[in-house]
């Protein structure tokens, strides 16, 4: 932005009090303020100005009127602002493409490599030009792709998550301070907050920045059995909100829980099935809630762990969760205190009060971190931690590539035709990604890698 005619540039930062002045008549418009927010660190990176200036129609249209005498000065099209910061998260992830591009390109020559040997086999057999251990290097250099391709996958969709958002899920039982933990978190009242059990039945998502990263977070109806059609069918969509989140919060009332694993049976376990079979031993993190009402509520003897990990711990699932695992629905309460993380470990439970918000700070630095952690873009530029994928649909084509090689790897020395045939889907869905592979490529490594011919 250049500072034109009388105008001089404010102190960045500094919100100053400033006459405005129409640039041609030189008549005062309104007496208001100004701040500069001096780029790059502004909202679209540029230098921005606002003025506020008093309401009333007479004197915003004498400003914009002001401002359009400006040379170079034009009103924003619609969208116009925000597409700018936009248009620099698409930088980003092109960046990131363009660095899939040549992983894919690797990854398909490493399996054209195998298959060149491997059709080498088929074409002339191992004998005399054709040295020994071909078969064996050739499911090596397949078995390479393979670890590769794998470690690809276990991104945690990070790339894919960079376009569309982390989708982040609160769910836990009725009056746990689950809308209250949305409405923190978006910094308004977004959500409807009572006392009363049930006050959430549809999903209510909103798009936020989370540590500096894109999310949309979904509050959802607290899990309870209910004869209520309305909110049955508002639990039905919350177990599915949470089982398609990349990431949950579990949130809970602290005095409750402590309450209730205090007693002989421990957690009503019919109750809280309704939410402990959503809990992901990875995925779910735990937000207990209330902390401010414990002194107040009467505390049995002996104290029971109200250390937050212990807790934590006592309510996941006692298997790994895996698909279609039973094992994964076993309720049974038992705190593995030997099973504590070392303190480096990432935190994965807080003790807040939203209403007081007492340790409300701890926990957003805390789940930022994870996020960060998780899914963070810092290292998008540097080549080591990038994601390769930013697509599902490049990750399905990856997937079914590791199929193949996999099916390939089982295959022996007397199956080449068929270990071949797994090898040429491998490459083609890569191919799919990158460009189709050629018969061409093939030949050109076998006469590369055998002086076969003249
Ligand atoms: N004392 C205390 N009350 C809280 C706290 N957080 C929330 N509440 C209250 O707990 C009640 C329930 O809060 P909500 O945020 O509506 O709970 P919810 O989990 O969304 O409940 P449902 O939508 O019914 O599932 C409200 O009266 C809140 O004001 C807290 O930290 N301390
Ligand atoms: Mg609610």
């Amino acid at each position: 932005m250049t500072w034109v005619g009388k105008l001089r540039e404010p102190t960045p930062w500094k919100l100053q009090r400033c006459r405005i002045v129409h640039p041609e008549s030189g008549e005062t418009i309104d007496d208001g303020l100004v701040v500069h927010f001096k780029g790059p660190k502004s909202f679209t990176s540029e230098d921005v100005v606002e003025l506020h200036i008093h309401s009333g129609r007479a004197v915003i249209s004498a400003t914009l009127s002001a401002l359009s005498k400006l040379p170079t000065f034009r009103p924003a099209e619609p969208g116009e602002f925000t597409r700018q910061t936009e248009g620099q998260r698409r930088v980003a992830v092109r960046a990131a493409e363009g660095a899939t591009k040549q992983k894919f390109d690797e990854l398909r020559a490493g399996i054209i490599s195998a298959l060149a040997k491997v059709e080498a086999l088929i074409d002339f057999g191992e004998g005399e030009e054709i040295e020994e251990g071909v078969y064996e290097d050739a499911k090596s250099r397949a078995q390479k792709v393979l670890d590769t391709i794998q470690g690809y996958l276990n991104d945690h969709r990070r790339g894919e998550l960079l376009r569309s958002g982390i989708r982040l899920a609160i769910f836990g039982p009725p009056n746990a301070g689950k809308s209250s933990l949305l409405n923190f978190l978006a910094q308004r009242e977004a959500a409807i907050v009572t006392p009363i059990p049930g006050t959430t039945r549809d999903i209510l998502e909103l798009s936020l920045d989370l540590g500096g990263l894109p999310v949309v977070l979904a509050d959802t109806a607290g899990l309870r059995k209910t004869e209520d059609v309305v909110e049955r069918i508002g639990i039905e969509r919350a177990r599915k909100a949470v089982e398609s989140a990349d990431i949950s919060i579990c949130v809970l009332s602290f005095p409750e829980v402590v309450q209730q694993q205090q007693q002989r049976n421990g957690l009503d376990s019919a109750a809280s099935s309704h939410w402990r079979e959503l809990i992901s031993r990875d995925n779910t993190f735990f937000l207990f809630n209330k902390s401010d009402l414990v002194d107040s509520s009467p505390m049995p003897s002996p104290p029971l762990p109200s250390d937050v990990e212990t807790l934590r711990l006592s309510l996941l699932p006692s298997e790994p969760r895996q698909e279609g695992d039973i094992a994964d629905r076993d309720l049974t309460i038992a705190p593995k205190l030997d099973a504590l993380p070392p303190a480096a470990m990432t935190v994965k439970a807080w003790k807040v009060s939203l209403a007081t918000g007492d340790g409300t700070e701890e926990f957003l630095e805390g789940f930022a971190e994870v996020l960060r952690k998780r899914f963070g873009m810092d290292d998008i530029l540097s080549d080591a931690a990038s994601p390769v994928i930013t697509r599902s649909r490049h990750r399905d084509h990856l997937q079914s590539a590791k199929m193949h090689l996999e099916t390939f790897l089982e295959y022996g020395p007397d199956d080449v035709v068929f270990a071949a045939e797994e090898l040429r889907y491998a490459a083609n869905a890569i191919g799919k990604v990158t460009g189709a592979i050629g018969v061409e490529d093939i030949l050109d490594a076998v006469f590369r890698d055998f002086c076969i011919g003249k």
